[in-house]
């Protein structure tokens, strides 16, 4: 791969902070090292003396005097090392990247933390887009992303979606436009990045097949395409074995993917990671030294001391746990939709996730009438035009989360819903 055909003017300019080279020296050298180096506050003026967590089973994660010192200092940018290296065997055990087996300069398998996935999407865009690029996206897709590129002043091509995730006709045919060979033209306008969720698909909660993976990865090698695996609800597939992820079918080095602790540990921790080639996660830390210089340090230790603790099976135990009810609170919702909505909204069941995307028949626009009419009935949904790759482009469909609400709520939601419904066809 060439790494510098995708890397923007800004990201290729960004060099190593000095300062922040030498916090990792000065984190990783021996105990005997006396640094008169860094800037940093001295932990003994921190009010902090020990932090402990309980957990379900009343076990406790416990930082005491000299682990609350180093979780309240400053670290390293890519991550603490150990919640790295712990974050890298799992990735290796889970998807055996074929890029484990490239030279670094050619894309070897590189991680970093982040704070949130939503960190890494935004840097990554803010590394990859250059005004005027053409970005391949799923269309509807995540509105974090859509914040995260709009201002980027690039165009959107929305590539068709269906309960299979992102269609490779659809995607060729947007390709149709430019010939392959056009990826070698540095002049050309051809597409570099692809960006699909390829689970439990927000707002679709589509579920991307093994050989759509396997043909849009073609496509991407066709088109010398980068793509950008955006994988939240990766845990929260309901179906086992996990689909392989498009990380897992790399040879090239050309995907990132995007994990978050978000939807199986903690929203409010703000930890994310991203995997993929190292001269390009290696853009994204410089990024950070730049911006955030590091995901919280406490925050990073008391992920990886509950991980420790559990190691990857008990970690993965946990994650089939919170899929499991998921899948129950999925179930509800899509009992309750057969029970109301028939006839009145469509609907696939989705086979990963925590969304429920409906199709209101007989509604050209449902923007008017869940921000006004549904309010008022007292039931809430994200009208479906807040996914779209083209603003103000009305749209057919809302987007339900069966993740908070609980199967009575869902129900009298849906019947909220179906009220207004029947109301709006009587009133037309
Ligand atoms: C596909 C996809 N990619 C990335 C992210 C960001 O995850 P994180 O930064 O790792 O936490 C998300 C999070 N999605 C949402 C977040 C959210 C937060 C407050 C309120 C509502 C929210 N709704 O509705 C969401 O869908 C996502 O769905």
């Amino acid at each position: 791969m060439n790494y510098a055909r995708f890397l923007n003017a800004v990201s290729k300019a960004r060099v190593a902070s000095p300062i922040r080279e030498l916090t990792a020296i000065q984190q990783q050298g021996p105990p005997t090292l006396i640094s008169l180096a860094s800037g940093m506050p001295n932990t003994d003026m921190f009010p902090f003396t020990q932090a402990s967590v309980t957990l379900p089973d009343d076990s406790q994660l416990h930082l005491d005097q000299k682990l609350i010192k180093r979780a309240l200092q400053y670290s390293p940018s890519p991550g603490i090392p150990e919640l790295v290296q712990w974050l890298k065997g799992l990735q290796v055990q889970l998807h055996s990247p074929p890029t484990c087996q490239l030279a670094p300069e050619q894309g070897q398998m590189d991680l970093c933390v982040t704070t949130g996935s939503q960190e890494a999407l935004s840097k990554t865009f803010e590394m990859l887009v250059t005004p005027g690029d053409n970005i391949l996206m799923d269309q509807p897709t995540y509105p974090g992303t859509l914040a995260a590129v709009r201002p980027l002043g690039c165009n959107l091509l929305p590539v068709e979606t269906d309960q299979l995730g992102m269609k490779p006709g659809a995607l060729r045919g947007v390709l149709s436009r430019w010939k392959p060979e056009d990826c070698k033209n540095p002049q050309s306008d051809i597409p570099k990045v692809l960006y699909t969720i390829p689970n439990g698909g927000n707002p679709t909660g589509a579920t991307l097949s093994l050989d759509r993976r396997q043909e849009i990865y073609e496509i991407a090698r066709n088109y010398d395409l980068m793509i950008l695996e955006d994988d939240p609800y990766y845990f929260l597939q309901f179906t086992r074995p996990h689909l392989p992820s498009f990380l897992s079918m790399d040879v090239d080095g050309r995907v990132l993917k995007f994990d978050s602790f978000s939807k199986i540990l903690s929203s409010g921790m703000r930890v994310g990671y991203v995997t993929g080639p190292k001269p390009v996660v290696s853009k994204i830390i410089l990024h950070i030294q730049a911006s955030t210089l590091h995901t919280s340090t406490l925050t990073q230790m008391i992920l990886y001391l509950l991980l420790e603790k559990w190691g990857v099976d008990g970690f993965l135990e946990h994650c089939d746990r919170v899929s499991d009810f998921y899948k129950e609170r999925r179930d509800h919702m899509i009992k309750s939709a057969d029970r109301w909505l028939t006839g009145l909204a469509e609907w696939h069941c989705p086979s990963a996730g925590m969304f429920l995307w409906l199709r209101l028949l007989g509604i050209q626009n449902t923007h008017k009438l869940i921000m006004e009419k549904a309010m008022e009935r007292e039931v809430l949904f994200v009208p479906g035009n807040a996914f779209s790759l083209t603003p103000g482009e009305p749209s057919p469909y809302v987007r339900a989360a069966f993740s908070q609400a609980t199967p009575e709520q869902m129900d009298k939601g849906l019947e909220r819903l179906a009220g207004l419904l029947r109301e709006e066809r009587q009133t037309s």
